[in-house]
C-alpha cells in the first residue's frame, strides 16, 4: 500500500508541508519576533469579506476541528450563506441530461433544446437513466449523498415506456425552429463556445467562459487552443475518468487551478497585505504553497484510506480493494501527469497529494445540484387554466410521452465548497443545504431552519437525520466519521 511514486519520494518534504495545516511560519520566512496573525482565521476572514457574507465566523479550531459560527441573529428561513465553488464538475453521466454551463452550472440554450437534446442522446442510447449495467467501482461513482428528497425529479427510475418522437421534431427542437408554448417565459442564456474549441465545454456568458479558462480549463481543454503539453494524454486522462470514477475529473481541475494560480502569482507577485509581508523575493515553493492555500484549507484524508467499503465488497476483501482504488488512482494520475505536467508544481503530481485532493471531494458534504427549467416549465403547463392547458398539451404531451417519467432530470455533480464545507454535521441541524427554490445556479445555498443565535455554531445534516441512530451512523460512517453531536449522545445512552 505504501509504495511510492518517483515525484513522492524525490519531493517528500514539499508534499509533507502541503499536506500540514497552514502554519503562520510555513514557508514564509517570519522572523521570530513578528508574531503573526492565525493565517487560516485571516484566510477565512477575507473569503467571507469577498463573498459579501455578513454574520458569520469560521473558528479554525472548534471541537471538531473547524466550524462556522452565527455572528448575528438568523430567523427561521433567512439565508445564512451562499457560497460560491472553488472549482467543481457536473457527473459525466449528467452531461446527456442537462446541457448547464461549464463554469456555474447555470442550465443554457433552450427549455426547446434541453428537451431536444434529451430525447435526441435518449434515442442514441446514451441517457444516464438506460443505464443498469452494474460494476464493483459502481459504489464509488458518486460521491453525493441523497439529500435532494425535495427535489424528487432527480429519481431515475423510468417505468413508463417512451414513446419516440419522429426525427424531424426532435431537430426542430434542437435547431430552434419548433417553439413550444409558454417557453419565452422560461428563457435562458445562449450557448458560448469554449474559447479553446473543444466543443465540450459550453457557458453562459462570455465573463464565465473567460472565468473558467483563466482558472482551469485552458490546461485541461481538449480543443485546439489548449495549454496542455500533450492533447493525446488528455483526451486518454479523460476517457480513463469517464470510465471509471468522475472525481479524478475534479482532482484535475483542483490541479489545474493550483498551477495557473502560481503562474499568475509569479507573474504578477503578491498583492497587498501578503506582498507587504513576505517582501519581494519569494521562493517558488512558498508561491506554490500560496497558490495552493484554498484546495489546503478543505478537510482530507486519502482516498483510498477513507472512502467507504462499497457494499458489494466483502470485508475480507477489504485490503485488495484499497489497493485497487489507489492503483487506479495512480494510473489516472499517470496521465494526468504526461497531459498537463509542470515541473514548478512537480509536488502536485504526487499520488500523495491526488490521492488525499480525491479524498477531499469524497469526505466534504459537497454535492452540486441546480434544479431543471424543463420541471418548471412543464409544472407551469400543468398549472394553465383548463383551455390553455388543453391547447398547450397537444404539443407538449407528445414530448412527455416521448420524454418518459425521467422528463426532467436537476444538474448533478461534486464541488468545493470552501465555506460550506467549514461546517460541521448534526443530527440536529439548525440550517439546510439546498433550499429548492433558492437553487438556480451552482452555488451553495445554506438556509436556517430555525432561530440561530448569535454564538452559535451553524450545522447542516449531511444525511437524512430522521433515520434510526444505527442508520445514521451507517451513513455517517461513509463521510468517515462517527457523530458526536448532541442527539446522537442523547440516543446513545
Ligand atoms: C466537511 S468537514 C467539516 C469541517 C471540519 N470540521 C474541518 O475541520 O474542516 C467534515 C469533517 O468534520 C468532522 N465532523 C463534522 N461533523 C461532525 C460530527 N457531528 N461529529 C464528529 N465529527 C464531525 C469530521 O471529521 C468530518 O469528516
Amino acid at each position: 500500500m505504501e509504495g511510492k511514486c518517483n515525484v513522492d519520494a524525490e519531493l517528500s518534504d514539499q508534499i509533507s508541508a502541503l499536506l500540514e495545516p497552514p502554519s503562520p511560519n510555513q514557508g514564509l520566512g517570519f522572523s521570530d519576533e513578528s508574531e503573526p496573525p492565525c493565517l487560516k482565521q485571516e484566510y477565512f476572514e477575507e473569503l467571507l469579506k469577498s463573498r459579501k457574507c455578513v454574520g458569520l465566523k469560521v473558528k479554525p479550531e472548534s471541537d471538531l476541528g473547524k466550524g462556522v459560527y452565527a455572528d448575528v441573529e438568523f430567523g427561521e428561513g433567512a439565508l445564512v450563506l451562499k457560497d460560491q465553488m472553488l472549482v467543481g464538475a457536473q457527473h459525466s453521466s449528467n452531461k446527456v441530461d442537462c446541457l448547464v454551463c461549464s463554469y456555474c452550472f447555470r442550465f443554457i440554450g433552450s427549455v426547446e433544446l434541453q428537451i431536444g437534446r434529451k430525447i435526441y442522446l435518449q434515442e442514441l442510447g446514451l441517457s444516464s437513466t438506460d443505464e443498469c449495467a452494474s460494476s464493483p467501482m459502481d459504489g464509488l461513482q458518486d460521491s453525493s449523498n441523497d439529500d435532494h428528497d425535495n427535489l424528487g425529479t432527480c429519481s431515475s427510475s423510468d417505468l413508463k415506456e417512451r414513446i419516440p418522437l419522429p426525427k424531424e421534431i426532435v431537430a426542430s427542437l434542437m435547431n430552434g425552429q419548433l417553439a413550444l408554448p409558454y417557453s419565452e417565459q422560461f428563457a435562458l442564456p445562449s450557448l458560448v463556445p469554449c474559447p479553446g474549441s473543444c466543443g465540450e465545454a459550453y457557458y453562459c456568458s462570455k465573463l464565465c467562459a473567460g472565468t473558467d479558462w483563466d482558472q482551469s480549463h485552458s490546461l485541461l481543454c481538449t480543443g485546439e487552443g489548449s495549454r496542455a503539453i500533450c492533447r493525446e494524454a488528455l483526451m486518454k486522462f479523460v476517457e480513463h475518468a469517464n470510465e471509471t470514477n468522475d472525481i479524478f475529473l475534479l482532482a484535475a481541475k483542483a490541479i489545474a487551478f493550483t498551477i495557473l494560480r502560481y503562474q499568475k502569482l509569479k507573474v504578477y507577485g503578491l498583492q497587498g497585505e501578503h506582498a507587504r509581508r513576505n517582501g519581494k523575493s519569494r521562493s517558488d515553493f512558498s508561491l506554490l504553497l500560496e497558490a495552493w492555500k484554498p484546495m489546503s484549507m478543505g478537510f482530507k484524508r486519502r482516498w483510498w484510506e477513507c472512502v467507504a467499503l462499497p457494499e458489494d465488497v466483502d470485508c475480507c476483501d477489504e485490503v485488495s480493494f484499497r489497493k485497487q482504488i489507489r492503483d487506479l488512482a495512480s494510473m489516472s494520475l499517470q496521465l494526468l501527469k504526461e497531459a498537463i505536467y509542470d515541473k514548478e508544481c512537480a509536488p502536485l503530481f504526487s499520488l500523495d497529494i491526488y490521492g488525499h485532493i480525491i479524498g477531499m471531494f469524497e469526505l466534504n458534504n459537497l454535492d452540486l445540484v441546480v434544479a431543471s427549467p424543463v420541471e418548471d416549465y412543464f409544472l407551469y403547463i400543468d398549472d394553465l387554466p383548463p383551455d390553455d392547458k388543453e391547447t398547450a398539451e397537444r404539443i407538449t404531451r407528445p414530448i412527455l410521452d416521448a420524454l418518459g417519467d425521467d422528463y426532467s432530470v436537476c444538474c448533478q455533480g461534486s464541488a468545493f465548497f470552501p465555506l460550506q464545507s467549514c461546517m460541521n454535521h448534526s443530527c440536529q441541524p439548525n440550517a439546510k443545504a439546498f433550499k429548492r427554490d433558492e437553487d438556480r445556479d451552482g452555488q451553495a445555498t445554506i438556509i436556517a431552519l430555525r432561530t440561530i443565535l448569535k454564538g452559535e455554531e451553524i450545522t447542516v445534516s449531511y444525511i437524512d437525520e430522521n433515520l434510526p441512530l444505527e442508520d445514521r451512523r451507517t451513513q455517517l460512517a461513509d463521510y468517515g466519521f462517527e457523530c458526536r453531536c448532541a442527539k446522537c449522545k442523547e440516543e446513545d445512552q
